[in-house]
């Protein structure tokens, strides 16, 4: 039995990931204390939701998907119920696998993951990372579990702030220059509905490319800027407006954040 603590926006989609790539509404339990979001769970998904301590006792894989600020609390909730040889994967950006680990009873295999939200779609991308004395064995149960949702990749610790920023937050980022390309549509007198078609099909398109090609991205922008051609005018705006710093800045700040809240 799989336990998902804490079922909002993160734990939805592994949620419904894990649902739609095979595991059974049976395997499944969550925790979620907001009464409407656990009625809206229990309506679409078909799972039940259950308090923190029947969670604990029932799972031998617990999923913890609470904000980080909640997490000591409520591993103080849930270590007095857990059964022996308890799977804890922690998907808490910013908090160490030292800390969960300590809050727990001692055979209990903690690993820390980060995934992202497109997990929904089976098209999620987490990193994963064990504490001290995780089994291989363990490992891979986790990393199998995160792959049903999507790629998984391993990385150390040390790594996980860093990928938070990257991968984590990464499809905010994403979005953020797609509504800007829609507005920029707008602002050029294309209907808003024509505009975010031209520019999802061309966001998921893009992607596409750099996953099938293999490619290097600069590679591919190379071959749409036509010598004297539009992109290039286009692309001398973007440097100049900084677009390149921007995004390094951005993911500087979200790592920065990411060691913040593993302070408490
Ligand atoms: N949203 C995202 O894209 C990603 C989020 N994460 C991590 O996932 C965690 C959750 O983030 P979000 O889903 O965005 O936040 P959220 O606020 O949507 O979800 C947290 C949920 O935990 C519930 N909760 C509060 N106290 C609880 C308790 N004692 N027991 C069980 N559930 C409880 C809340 O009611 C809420 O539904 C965070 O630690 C975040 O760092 C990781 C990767 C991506
Ligand atoms: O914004 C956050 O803190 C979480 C972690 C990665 C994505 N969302």
């Amino acid at each position: 039995m799989i336990a998902i603590i804490g079922g909002g926006k993160m734990g939805e989609a592994l949620l419904a990931g894990l649902l739609a790539t095979g595991y059974d509404e049976g395997e499944l339990l969550v925790t979620e204390p907001r009464h409407e979001q656990a009625a809206h769970l229990r309506e679409r998904y078909g799972i039940d939701v259950v308090p923190g301590a029947d969670a604990a006792k029932r799972a031998d894989v617990l999923i913890l998907a609470v904000k980080p600020q909640q997490l000591v609390s409520v591993l103080d909730e849930l270590a007095p119920e857990m059964g022996p040889g308890r799977l804890v994967v922690s998907v808490a950006a910013g908090v160490a696998t030292a800390t969960v680990r300590e809050r727990l009873p001692g055979d209990v295999a903690v690993v820390r993951a980060m995934p992202n939200t497109p997990a929904l779609l089976g098209k999620g991308m987490t990193a994963v990372a064990a504490a001290d004395g995780v089994t291989a064995e363990q490992v891979e149960h986790a990393q199998r579990l995160m792959r049903s949702v999507g790629e998984v990749v391993r990385v150390p610790e040390e790594h996980m702030d860093a990928v938070t920023a990257l991968s984590g937050s990464g499809p905010a980022y994403i979005y953020l220059v797609a509504e800007a390309m829609i507005e920029a549509g707008v602002l050029t007198g294309v209907p808003r509905a024509t505009a975010q078609q031209l520019v999802t099909q061309t966001i998921s398109g893009a992607a596409a490319m750099l996953t099938d090609s293999g490619e290097h991205p600069s590679l591919l922008r190379e071959a749409v800027s036509s010598p004297g051609g539009t992109t290039i005018a286009a692309l001398r705006e973007l440097e100049r407006g900084g677009v390149r710093s921007a995004f390094i800045d951005a993911v500087e700040a979200a790592r920065d954040r990411s060691q913040e809240l593993s302070q408490g």
